[in-house]
């Protein structure tokens, strides 16, 4: 399970949970904008954006999860399986390989605008990374500190929705989820009143009852429900510190513990691998893992008219 959030105080942050049970030897990979973006099935990038993101260190190919470009624009890959139905070549479309649509986005656009421009023409294909790596089935949440969408390729083909809590988890689709938070509009930060009915002397005895039927487990509607609440609900101080600081409190209120998830027995279970926040607006990737400390990575530290990726281990 993952769930990826949106926060805006003076600047815009955008990020996610990693939760899995196995992990890709993930490391932070920085795309310079001379490095040549190759595609399958269209035309090569040769200069682009620079990209920042946690990609997979299995090729030298940046094989994104989550990934923030130069300009401010956002983009995470979160688990859609059931759903996910990417499509075969379609000749009288641009068709991008799941695998690369991250670097296809993030390497053009700028802003929303910009990204929904792209995916108008789009066919997301099914075409494999290598025989070791298949498709895997995902959908997205793209942001910029104005918008967020989410895009799915689902049987009837590809879906565009705008994101207004800027939250997404994994199943079901986007606007089913949207739709469930109907169920919890009664919830409040506030201590609540006495509506129950009849002429039942009922009391607060605890802070925090205004949200009691908030839903507490780690299943991905729930999730989507909680990380919604919290998000909405957030106060902090707009300093980076106090900000970066509240964003993975959002995350922390939907993380995974070792131990709770059980995905097959004996003892693999799902837990949240990393947590990261991307300050958008300066390109500040910061990240932890399970058991690692807060570390960050600037984008424009490193020397991004080169043409090689820029590779970082994770501090765990
Ligand atoms: C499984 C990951 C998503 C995490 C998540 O949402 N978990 C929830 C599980 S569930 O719903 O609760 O079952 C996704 C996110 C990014 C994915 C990776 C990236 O897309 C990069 C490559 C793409 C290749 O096609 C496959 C390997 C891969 C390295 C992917 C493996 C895996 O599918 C990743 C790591």
């Amino acid at each position: 399970m993952c769930t990826a959030a949106n926060y805006l105080t003076k600047c815009h942050y955008f990020g996610r949970n990693f939760d899995y049970e196995i992990s890709y030897n993930e490391r932070v990979t920085i795309t310079p904008r001379n490095y040549p973006l190759i595609f399958r099935d269209t035309e090569d990038i040769e200069n682009h954006y620079g990209i920042i993101g946690i990609a997979a260190g299995i090729d030298e190919y940046p094989l994104y999860y989550d990934a923030c470009n130069e300009k401010g624009l956002a983009m995470g890959g979160l688990n859609f399986p059931d759903y996910c139905d990417y499509k075969p070549l379609d000749k009288s479309k641009v068709n991008i390989a799941s695998f690369e649509i991250i670097p296809y986005i993030l390497s053009q656009a700028k802003t929303i605008s910009d990204a929904e421009r792209l995916l108008e023409n789009l066919n997301i294909s099914d075409e494999k990374f290598s025989a070791q790596l298949p498709p895997s089935p995902l959908h997205w949440i793209i942001s910029d500190r104005n918008a967020s969408i989410v895009v799915e390729v689902v049987e009837e083909g590809l879906d565009i929705y705008d994101n207004p809590v800027g939250v997404l988890t994994n199943n079901p689709p986007f606007d089913k989820q949207l739709f469930n938070l109907n169920n919890y509009m009664a919830l409040s930060n506030r201590t609540p009143e006495n509506t129950f009915g009849g002429n039942l002397d009922l009391a607060t005895y605890s802070r925090g009852m205004g949200s009691i039927g908030l839903p507490g487990d780690v299943s991905s509607q729930s999730r989507f429900v909680k990380a919604a609440f919290v998000k909405e609900n957030s106060v902090s101080g707009d300093s980076e510190k106090e900000s970066v600081s509240q964003f993975f409190h959002i995350l922390a209120s939907v993380e995974q513990q070792k131990g709770c998830t059980l995905v097959e027995e004996p003892d693999k279970f799902e837990y949240t691998i990393y947590s990261d926040c991307y300050n958008t607006d300066k390109g500040i990737l910061y990240y932890k893992t399970y058991d690692g400390p807060q570390t960050s990575v600037n984008i424009h530290d490193e020397d991004l008219e080169t043409n090689q990726l820029i590779n970082f281990e994770l501090v765990d």
